[in-house]
């Protein structure tokens, strides 16, 4: 069985005073036994919210990496800082990161290494355009995402890694995939692990959801065969709705 995993990508939001503040509020409520209950939140935030979460069962991520350990790469931070800070987990591949920051499939795949290297899990985000899918291309989209994301790896890592998937035009936009739509992309996509790696790989590997995910819909994700969680931006950043999202997950 595969335990579903809550993720908040906070994005560019949050001061360390409001981040504190928030895993207060969700003690004891965002742990639920069978749900792992992520925190995505910005580089400030991590040293603070290690702190805040311990002996608690909530686990934090990083949202990117650089792919090398250190060196002359200005405003960047690496697999070695973040494994120092013990994070559990760290975004790759983000569509905001591929749009603005260009990161191409190859430099994902890069960043899943180096993620590994450091004992950290990756959340390997895939998902096409509006154009794409009026186009009929949501599938060679994620094909080529997720193959170029998982290239090299071995099947133990592979069975690791936390795919998301995320329709461009869905994220942060209120239009949400419906259920069926999504699981069906994330049905291919375990088909798509199951002939990199076989059958034991596709069903070890946990893929979530994410565009405009809510309280008010999380249960209907949850509730297809394939899809192992949601990763929610805007809808984790207050911790009434973020509690909601994981106890609607279990
Ligand atoms: O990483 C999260 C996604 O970009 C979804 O964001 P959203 O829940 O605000 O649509």
């Amino acid at each position: 069985m595969r335990t579903p995993i809550i993720a908040g990508n906070w994005k560019m939001f949050k001061t360390v005073p409001e981040a504190k503040a928030f895993i207060e509020e969700i003690k004891g409520k965002a742990e639920v036994a069978g749900v792992e209950s992520v925190i995505c939140a910005p580089f400030t935030n991590l040293p603070a919210l290690m702190e805040a979460v311990k002996g608690t069962s909530i686990k934090i991520g990083a949202q990117n990496l650089h792919f090398e350990d250190d060196g002359a790469y200005t405003g960047e931070i690496s697999g070695v800082m973040l494994k120092d800070l013990g994070v559990h987990y760290v975004i790759i591949g983000h569509s905001e990161r591929r749009a603005y920051f260009a990161e191409s499939d190859e430099i994902v795949n890069k960043k899943v290494f180096a993620a590994f290297k450091h004992g950290i899990t990756p959340i390997v985000c895939v998902g096409e355009k509006l154009e794409e899918r009026e186009a009929d291309q949501t599938k060679a989209v994620c094909k080529v995402q997720t193959e170029g994301a998982l290239k090299g790896l071995t099947a133990e890592q592979a069975a690791q890694v936390v795919i998301a998937y995320e329709p461009i035009w869905a994220i942060g936009t209120g239009k949400s995939s419906t259920a069926q739509d999504a699981n069906e992309v994330i049905s291919y996509i375990r088909e798509l692990v199951k002939g990199l790696y076989g059958e034991n790989v596709a069903n070890a590997v946990r893929i979530q959801y994410g565009g405009s995910v809510k309280p008010e819909n999380v249960v209907e994700y949850m509730g297809q065969s394939d899809i192992d969680g949601a990763l929610v931006g805007g809808a984790s950043l207050q911790p009434t709705s973020y509690v909601q999202l994981v106890e609607g997950a279990k």
